[in-house]
């Protein structure tokens, strides 16, 4: 039996240092030679390592950081990509000043033109009694257009020429997203389809350089400055601009007349709380030279066909710097491909591989709306319905999911204005009709929905937004990125 003592093996024993040890009877010579040595090879050694480490750091430097945008469509993906764009792609952002130019202008075309095809139906419904089946709904009471109004009508019918030729502008000639940007003809929705469906949707697809069709405008080709605005021709007589300033006094007259004021309340339209509305700000956005501000550009209104995808690097600490790619898709139905709910996702699936991350927008406001694109179904439902489809996705059970309670300002301000959450939400009950209360309850819906559908347990992540707002979006934006790097690093070992 071996003693105890045998089996240890000591470091004399040590085949590496046996090897290494000086040889006996070593010369002073020989010794300076030995160190010598050992000395030059512990600095290639060290130099090895630190090569190495480089190409790791190098490695890690390419890794890009992948965030997928989700919600319905008008829930503000886009709004919130252009605040990406606006923190850490300012100039390109800025270039493209020219561009959103028209889509204000379009903007502002449609609200005018919801206007103008609500007075057509005030004249149907005030005209001298027609006999009407005896089951049709009860037409609404409208106060009556005088001479004036029809005037006034009349004098802002050339707005849609300019709405032909902003189209015609921001889609590529020949191109078949004409068709797919053209206002629908609001003259002949029916009663029921009021509120959600105000003039059809302007929209683009992101596939087509539709910002570049924009170079036609300029007056030069080449670019000294990096804004854009300064290179539009506003001395162009074909340009939109030029009609919708001779029109602007008859705009703002529309807009503030009382007896329009009072239609849009019988309708119950809130043309405010609607994506893209300038009527506000008419002497401004109609002004000859016009440029849009970063605050237009957030609130400029463009339905997203296809997908659009924003990159950028970030440094993170002194360390070492990622490569973001944001990818923001078309939220309608229809793009979504399909109106059950068990495809509902079928379009944005493509994406799902590979995201470190999800931004989930769920508009908040939508509590009393329903779809465009299907009025049978509200938005809040929908989006309830929407979120519960991705918590409970497998594919993407390991991906960090980020909730954004957006559009709390319209929220607030609809509470404010005395619409009952308890009457579209019904579970709410009676509880009181305030933002804290009501955000409260959301949350928490939310939240039980995450717990309980996520197919392994995860943290839930919410934001109170409106990202519309530059400031309060980019602290957020900033606490997102932390969170979204931090466990990057702790996938990829680095913590
Ligand atoms: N007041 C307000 N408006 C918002 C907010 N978020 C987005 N919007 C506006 O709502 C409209 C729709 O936002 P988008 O970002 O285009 O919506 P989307 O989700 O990209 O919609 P699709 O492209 O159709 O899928 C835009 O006019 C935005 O300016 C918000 O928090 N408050
Ligand atoms: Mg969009």
């Amino acid at each position: 039996m071996r003693s105890r003592r045998q089996s240890i093996i000591t470091e004399d024993d040590d085949p590496l240092t046996i090897a290494m040890a000086p040889p006996p009877n070593e010369t002073e010579a020989e010794r300076q030679e030995r160190l010598d040595a050992e000395k030059e090879a512990q600095k290639r050694s060290d130099a090895i390592d630190e090569e190495l480490n480089r190409q790791r750091l190098a490695e890690k430097r390419v890794k890009c950081v992948r965030v997928l945008l989700l919600g319905q469509s008008e829930s503000g993906k886009s709004t919130t990509l252009k605040n990406f764009q606006l923190f850490h792609s300012s100039k390109a952002f800025r270039t493209e000043r020219a561009s959103w130019r028209a889509v204000v202008q379009l903007n502002v075309v449609r609200s005018i033109r919801t206007i103008l095809e609500l007075m057509s139906e005030v004249q149907a419904a005030t005209a001298p009694p027609q006999p009407r089946p005896t089951n049709a709904a009860p037409a609404p009471s409208y106060p009556k257009l005088t001479p004036e109004h029809l005037k006034l009508k009349m004098r802002l019918s050339p707005l849609q020429q300019v709405e032909e030729a902003l189209l015609r502008r921001l889609t590529p000639v020949g191109s078949a997203d004409f068709e797919a940007t053209r206002l629908s003809p609001v003259t002949n929705l029916p009663y029921s389809n009021r509120l959600t469906v105000t003039g059809g949707e302007v929209a683009v697809n992101s596939s087509t350089p539709w910002k570049t069709a924009f170079t036609r405008l300029m007056a030069s080709t080449t670019r000294t400055s990096f804004d854009s605005a300064q290179e539009i021709d506003f001395d162009d007589p074909k340009d939109p601009g030029v009609i919708l300033n001779a029109c602007a006094e008859d705009m703002i007259r529309l807009w503030n007349d009382s007896t329009i004021k009072e239609i849009l309340n019988v309708r119950n339209l809130r043309l405010e709380d609607l994506a893209g509305f300038f009527l506000d700000s008419l002497s401004r956005v109609t002004s000859p030279r016009y440029v849009p501000t970063d605050d237009d550009i957030l609130r400029a209104r463009l339905k997203t066909l296809g997908v659009s995808e924003h990159r950028f690097s970030l440094k993170a600490g002194n360390m070492m710097s990622h490569d973001w790619r944001v990818f923001d898709v078309g939220g309608a139905r229809s793009l979504r491909q399909t109106r059950t709910p068990i495809n509902l996702l079928a379009a944005w699936a493509p994406y799902f591989d590979n995201m470190d991350a999800i931004i989930f927008l769920a508009p908040m406001s939508g509590f009393d709306q329903v779809l465009d694109e299907d009025p049978m179904v509200n938005r809040l439902e929908d989006s309830i319905l929407l979120w519960k489809s991705i918590v409970s996705n497998p594919l993407l059970k390991a991906t960090e999911i980020v909730l954004f309670l957006n559009k709390i300002d319209i929220f607030k301000a609809k509470l404010a204005d005395g619409v009952q959450f308890g009457k579209y939400v019904v579970s709410y009950g009676n509880r009181p009709n305030d933002f804290d209360s009501a955000s409260r309850y959301l949350m928490k819906k939310f939240a039980g929905i995450h717990k309980s559908a996520s197919p392994q347990p995860r943290t839930f992540y919410c934001h109170l937004t409106a990202v519309t707002d530059v400031k309060s979006t980019h602290t957020i934006l900033n606490n997102v990125k932390d969170m979204v790097l931090r466990q990057n690093l702790v996938d990829g070992n680095l913590l």
